[in-house]
């Protein structure tokens, strides 16, 4: 194959390379259990509660991502973008989760959280292991991936009124998808010395462990 072939093959940003080259575990995680039946209103009350539990230790798990971002920020910009992050998530977000598990007709199984501890421990292994650009890469992943299905389900979906809406709302607005492009943005502007193997194992390897998490809440 020519050079020139080549580069037409490649895609022309390595976000949207690395989103080309899972494309299909994001096929995989966008048609999973829990995606589908929130999308279509039929989620049961116990998997839900499950759902809060699981998510609250997850958004937990988030705001220590952005804070090792903090600390490993390349720039001012960077670290401003991180910091509010944690802000929200220490605030709004934890906020949803006291509100929407009190509100709850029932109660989560206790061991939730544990069986989907999955997510947690890979996202914190790749942070420790690849700092910032890790961080990126697998938050890139994640709201990547709840960007596609909330707007879907949002637009099109029968989501049930009340915290399961207001949840799914909160991840299919402009807001939201701003965090996207930024996070985008910031792969984009990884040193072209990081493998793309490096890349490929921390963003796939999330898709892989956002599918165990939610597949948690039914085991
Ligand atoms: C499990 C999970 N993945 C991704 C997101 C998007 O931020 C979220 N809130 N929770």
């Amino acid at each position: 194959m020519s050079e020139r072939a080549e580069e037409t093959a490649r895609p022309a940003s390595r976000s949207a390379w690395l989103l080309d080259a899972c494309a299909a575990t994001m096929e995989r995680a966008l048609g999973m259990r829990f995606v589908e039946e929130v999308t279509a209103g039929t989620i049961g009350d116990a998997a839900y509660a499950d759902y809060l539990a699981i998510e609250e230790s997850f958004v937990e798990t988030a705001a220590r991502l952005h804070g090792l971002a903090v600390w490993d920020a390349p720039d001012r910009t960077a670290l401003e973008r991180n910091a509010r992050a944690v802000h929200a998530l220490t605030t709004e977000q934890a906020d949803y989760f006291r509100t929407a598990r009190a509100a709850w007709p029932v109660p989560a199984r206790p061991d939730a959280a544990g069986r989907a501890a999955v997510l947690s421990e890979f996202a914190l292994a790749a942070a420790r292991e690849g700092g910032y650009r890790a961080v990126m890469t697998v938050l890139f992943a994640a709201e990547s991936l709840y960007s596609t299905w909330c707007t879907r389900a949002h637009e099109r979906g029968d989501v049930p009124a009340g915290p399961i809406a207001d949840w799914v709302s909160l991840h299919a607005g402009a807001e939201f998808r701003a965090g996207v492009t930024a996070l985008a943005a910031q792969v984009d502007a990884l040193p072209a010395d990081i493998p793309d193997e490096h890349l490929i194992r921390w963003f796939g390897g999330m898709l892989e462990a956002e599918i165990a998490f939610h597949d948690a809440v039914y085991r």
